[in-house]
């Protein structure tokens, strides 16, 4: 690897990886499990930090490095029922702290990152967050995203359908304290349209650019691996959809894409976090194939 320059993996080497490991032992399940699990952890590690300090002091300094320094390791996966069990566990002893459950909306698509944005809202709801999840473009359709679909379906998580119902944002009652763009990752390709645009609308209506979020009122945007509505590969500034989600955290799963590198678009992911699922580059780089 080139050290003179920052490391990133373009969306087709990310697939390249993704089936590599899976081939030698590390499952896409396991890599989604990881992937939004760690969103989960630093997603809490952000908002109980933001309300430990809220109002007191600009602290967005010592966020950023306590963040940034933080390195998320994969966890050893078991099946998924016994996640559940395991979170369930965990809430009793972290799921009190609030006197106000806190309201999270979980936007996901119908790809992976969808799937990752229910392993996300699963865990957060064992944490004693109240979770809506909003299914962008309807029911998922990939393997691992129906699995962890399935595992939340059951749970006391609210799930609205926009396919089904055209006024589903509109009856969104309350302002959320959280959202999570789990629509679009590195499988997006072009413009969004359609309900991922009405929901990329609605969430940047909370957004306020580059102002931080850790300090000011209003629910943060987490934004999974990309915002949603961008490119992993562009880096040509005239395809840039403006009207893409706008971030204060995008979440990077193993690698920065080529996107996350450039600067006309860096104002669209406010702070970047990379996020270790498992993925061993090198030797994955090297396995007979
Ligand atoms: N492959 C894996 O097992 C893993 C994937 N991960 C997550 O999965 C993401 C990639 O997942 P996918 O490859 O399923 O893709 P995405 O979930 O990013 O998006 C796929 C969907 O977007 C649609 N789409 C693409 N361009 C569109 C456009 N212009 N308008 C409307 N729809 C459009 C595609 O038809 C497809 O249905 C990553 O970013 C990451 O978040 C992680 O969970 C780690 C493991
Ligand atoms: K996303």
């Amino acid at each position: 690897m080139n050290k003179n320059r920052e490391h990133f993996v373009t969306c087709g080497q990310m697939r390249i990886l993704e089936k590599r490991a899976d081939e030698n032992g590390l499952s896409y399940y396991q890599m989604m499990e990881t992937a939004g699990s760690s969103a989960a952890e630093i997603i809490l590690e952000i908002d109980m930090y933001r309300r430990f300090i809220a109002g007191k002091e600009d602290v967005s300094d010592t966020v950023n490095s306590k963040v940034a320094e933080t390195v998320y390791v994969g966890k050893s996966i078991k099946s998924p029922k016994s996640y559940v069990s395991a979170e369930n566990k965990g809430c009793d002893e972290k799921g009190d702290w609030s006197s106000r459950r806190k309201n999270v909306l979980v936007f996901c698509g119908k790809g992976n990152n969808g799937g990752d944005g229910f392993v996300t809202a699963r865990i957060l709801c064992n944490k004693g967050y109240e979770v809506t999840v909003i299914l962008v473009d309807g029911k998922p359709v990939t393997s691992n995203s129906k699995i962890n679909f399935s595992l939340i379906e059951d749970m006391p998580i609210t799930i609205v359908d926009m396919k089904e119902n055209e006024r589903a944002l509109i009856e969104l009652r309350e302002i959320p304290d959280i959202i999570i763009d789990a629509i679009y990752g590195t499988g997006f390709q072009g413009a969004l349209n359609g309900n991922a645009l009405k929901a990329a609308i609605y969430i940047n209506n909370f957004s306020k650019g580059s102002s931080d979020s850790t300090c000011r009122g209003g629910p943060i945007i987490f934004a999974l691996d990309i915002p949603s509505g961008i490119s992993g590969d562009l880096i040509n500034e005239k395809y840039l959809d403006h009207s893409c989600v706008c971030a204060d955290y995008t979440i990077v799963f193993h690698a920065k894409k080529p996107v996350h590198l450039q600067k006309f678009a860096s104002g669209y992911f406010g702070r970047i976090v990379v996020c270790d699922i498992g993925i061993d580059e090198e030797r994955l780089w090297n396995v007979e194939i």
